[in-house]
């Protein structure tokens, strides 16, 4: 099976394990990047049994609206059942990179707020240790050259993605290099940094449930 088979395969995963518990007062919190875009196009299929989204970024706010799925401001919601979301990396303790698209902070974010955290992924991102995908941070744009200083400090090596500005006006900071052995921490120290939003581990609130596309199907893994 190609990836975008893969992908498809994990986000219908995704609508049939939420589908049950759709319900008219129910807002689903939506992720950002290829996978996530094929999973907003098999909700909105059953856009009738449910309230409606909120948006990790303002490309996956657009594509809700083009289905006619009402987007809600993350400030009038105190807490979303459901966050649906891909990533870049994987591991079977739930562990993940995301920030590829650079929409990290808000997914972040919108999983805080998420009372179950789903990731829909192909099997190519599955590793067992994070790192081979560069690390991306989100950075105040004037604290950049110190942020990458500490961050050679911290054994990685920093890389300027040239041309991106985040939904938040700021900018990304990919680090290669790092041997992800304890992500917790390391999600701590950079974000610990001056300067940094936040970074693409998520760790100390990963996902509670892995939807993982194999040509074998999908496979579930659970905290
Ligand atoms: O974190 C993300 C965006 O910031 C995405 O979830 C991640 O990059 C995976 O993207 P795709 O589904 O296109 O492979």
């Amino acid at each position: 099976m190609t990836q975008d088979e893969l992908k498809q395969q994990a986000a219908q995963a995704a609508v049939d394990e939420i589908e049950k518990d759709l319900q008219d007062d129910v807002i689903i919190g939506v992720g950002t990047g290829s996978t996530a875009n094929m999973f907003i196009d098999l909700l909105a299929k059953h856009k009738h049994k449910f309230q409606g989204a909120v948006a990790s970024s303002e490309a996956t706010e657009l594509r809700l609206k083009e289905h006619g799925i009402e987007v809600f401001d993350l400030n009038e919601v105190t807490m979303l059942d459901v966050y649906v979301d891909g990533a870049d990396e994987v591991t079977q303790e739930l562990n993940l990179t995301k920030g590829g698209g650079f929409a990290l902070t808000r997914e972040k974010i919108v999983a805080a707020v998420s009372k179950k955290f789903i990731c829909i992924a192909d099997a190519s991102k599955a590793v067992e240790t994070l790192g081979g995908f560069a690390l991306p941070v989100e950075v105040i744009p004037m604290a950049r050259s110190y942020v990458s200083r500490q961050i050679v400090k911290l054994g990685g090596s920093p890389v300027y993605r040239e041309g991106v500005v985040t939904d938040n006006a700021n900018v990304i900071i990919d680090v290669h290099g790092l041997k992800i052995t304890d992500p917790k921490d390391l999600e701590i120290k950079l974000n610990n940094i001056v300067g940094v939003v936040t970074n693409g581990l998520f760790a100390n609130r990963n996902a509670d449930l892995l939807l993982l596309a194999t040509d074998d199907g999908v496979k579930r893994f659970e905290a």
